[in-house]
């Protein structure tokens, strides 16, 4: 097998960066080649361009993809690393996800001002996020606080907290361990009030559907347990998020042969909640997060958009 050339591309935000080189390290130690030999190609994204407004107001989907689908097209690259949590629910027929690297916590952190917890925050604190779902999650227990847009990459954001632009917000544990910015964690957030986003803590790999050089290549960093728990977890957000614009939750676990579901979908201002379980063969992981969500629907007066 000719893999010396394999050709690697990601963003070049640090997270990113810090994906790609651990990909790249499983993947040479598997393939017995130096890291050096697996060249890294950073290719800037809309993603990382738009910076002063919600992304779910800028077309949200793929925005983080696009141009890595594109040189993956192209053959500029071979396979592209993504935070699974950003990768859309449908991608082009050109492309395939490979599959994930075993998955990290996948819990939510908060970063509080002078370390104070949510909790904690005196009346109509600002806590500042981008995400629609730690938005909801955060108004769900605390009506009073107020929130802001905070966008930019991890550091940025830690900086905004330090400086008291805001008194506090939400990380992946996942992004700050891989950045080894753990310490700046106040709480570790439990997993029932703040349920992850959708792929949180799982990095994804893509590759030219049909690719068989490259799938091979990847087959024994690959995680089968992770797939089945995202599998489940996108199949619920392919049914619930045509729009970017709903907070919706999902987490899925393999517990022996059986996957444990749990997703939610929530009124932007936390005022409502749908929560659906299910558990059953890993197997069948996409049809248990397709029903979930189909019985979450079932449920909501006006559809998804009655929850923007
Ligand atoms: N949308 C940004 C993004 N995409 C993936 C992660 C964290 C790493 C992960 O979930 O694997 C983050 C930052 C954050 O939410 O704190």
């Amino acid at each position: 097998m000719t893999t010396t050339r394999l050709r690697i591309g990601t963003r070049g935000s640090p997270l990113a960066l810090a994906q790609t080189r651990q990909l790249r390290a499983l993947l040479a130690a598997a393939l017995g080649l130096e890291a050096e030999t697996l060249p890294i190609e950073v290719i800037r994204t809309t993603g990382d361009i738009i910076q002063d407004r919600p992304l779910s107001e800028s077309g949200g989907k793929g925005l983080f993809t696009k141009e890595l689908d594109v040189a993956l097209i192209e053959g500029r690259i071979d396979l592209a690393v993504h935070s699974s949590k950003d990768l859309p629910t449908h991608l082009p027929p050109e492309i395939a996800i490979a599959g994930y690297l075993p998955r990290e916590d996948v819990r939510d952190a908060w970063i509080g001002r002078n370390g104070a917890t949510l909790d904690a925050l005196p009346e109509g604190a600002v806590v500042g996020t981008a995400s629609l779902r730690r938005g909801a999650q955060v108004k769900r227990l605390r009506p009073d606080v107020s929130l802001v847009l905070l966008r930019g990459n991890v550091e940025t954001r830690l900086r905004k907290v330090e400086s008291g632009e805001v008194d506090g917000t939400l990380l992946a544990l996942a992004g700050l361990k891989r950045l080894g910015l753990e310490r700046h964690a106040t709480a570790i957030l439990p997993i029932e009030d703040f349920l992850p986003a959708a792929g949180q803590g799982a990095i994804a790999v893509t590759k030219r559907a049909g690719d068989a050089r490259v799938r091979e290549a990847l087959a024994a960093i690959l995680d089968p347990a992770t797939a089945a728990a995202l599998a489940a977890e996108r199949a619920f957000l392919t049914v619930l998020d045509g729009s970017c614009r709903t907070p919706i939750a999902a987490h899925a676990k393999l517990i022996g042969e059986e996957i444990e579901f749990h997703g939610m979908a929530l009124r932007a201002d936390g005022s409502a909640v749908y929560e659906a379980r299910r558990r059953g063969p890993s197997m069948d992981a996409a049809l248990i997060g397709d029903a979930a969500a189909n019985e979450i629907l079932l449920r909501l007066p006006n559809g998804v958009a009655g929850l923007t």
